[in-house]
């Protein structure tokens, strides 16, 4: 989605402001902004249009993600934080994932931030009959809802629901010897550092490789007048990647911004 881009909603905020009659700026100058805007949303369609499909199941899903009444359930007390349908991967970064955990073989697969399943349901599509998605949530009437949509797939039998919280998930899994050959971070901007670390550390299996999402966090990383929230967490996650000697990543403008990491022994064939 473009909004994630700061450079979409300058630009923006920018053909808004020509508009103000007192400028007087001729229609040449209005016309080529708004090209500009249009331009950036032809490029995202574009991607859209030319990336597969997403499963009839995982559409179901969506669907509801979006018809569903958040706002409302926010209010009456029924979810921790006023959730928002943007928070449900988009195609093409649902489809980036599919393609990651299949072309790396995975068939352990642990997700940090569950929501409504969407990305849980992708990645368990193309695992494996043997393989297992291990996802969790501290909210639980998104546990709720995200085990009631998988299960209408026949790939929702691969994927297991953790209710909690990750500072506490994670250590569990940790303490029981889990091991995991792709790892999904989703939640939780403020812990980003943390749960990187003990990620990499002590729940990716050799040959794993980890994919961390929202790792621009709306410009938040990059821009010198950071909008909204987390830009400092944005920061001290990505210096901590940068940071470590012994992995190798990279850093994808893809949506919201994707950084994947692998160790850097397991890089060389
Ligand atoms: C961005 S959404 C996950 C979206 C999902 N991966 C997808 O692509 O459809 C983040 C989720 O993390 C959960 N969450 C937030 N903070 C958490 C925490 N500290 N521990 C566990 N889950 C948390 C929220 O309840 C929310 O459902």
């Amino acid at each position: 989605m473009s909004h994630y881009d700061p450079v979409f909603v300058e630009i923006q905020d920018l053909r808004t402001e020509l508009n103000r009659e007192e400028l007087k700026i001729s229609d040449d100058i209005k016309e080529r902004v708004k090209n500009i805007e249009e331009l950036m949303m032809a490029r995202e369609r574009f991607c859209t249009d030319h990336t597969s499909d997403s499963s009839v199941e995982v559409q179901a899903i969506a669907k509801e993600t979006l018809d569903h009444p958040w706002k409302e359930l926010f209010q009456e007390g029924k979810i921790k934080f006023n959730m928002k349908t943007s928070m449900m991967s988009g195609n093409v970064t649902g489809c980036f994932l599919q393609f990651l955990v299949s072309s790396s073989k995975a068939k352990t697969v642990l997700e940090i931030g569950t929501f409504t399943g969407c990305s849980a349901l992708r990645m368990a599509e193309v695992l494996p009959p043997d393989g297992k998605v291990t996802t969790c949530d501290f909210d639980p009437y998104v546990v709720e809802f995200a085990r009631h949509w998988v299960d209408t797939s026949p790939h929702g039998n691969k994927i297991e629901i953790l209710l909690g919280y990750a500072k506490e998930t994670l250590p569990d899994l940790a303490k029981k010897g889990s091991k995991f050959d792709f790892i999904f971070i989703d939640a939780d901007k403020k812990r980003y550092v943390d749960y990187f670390k003990i990620c990499l550390d002590s729940l990716l299996a050799p040959g794993g490789t980890m994919a961390i999402d929202n790792a621009m966090y709306y410009g938040t990383a990059y821009a010198e007048k950071p909008r909204g929230l987390y830009g400092d967490h944005t920061r001290q996650f990505n210096e901590a990647v940068k940071q470590r000697q012994d992995i190798f990543h990279v850093l994808l403008p893809v949506r919201d911004g994707i950084m994947l990491v692998r160790r850097k022994t397991d890089m060389h064939g």
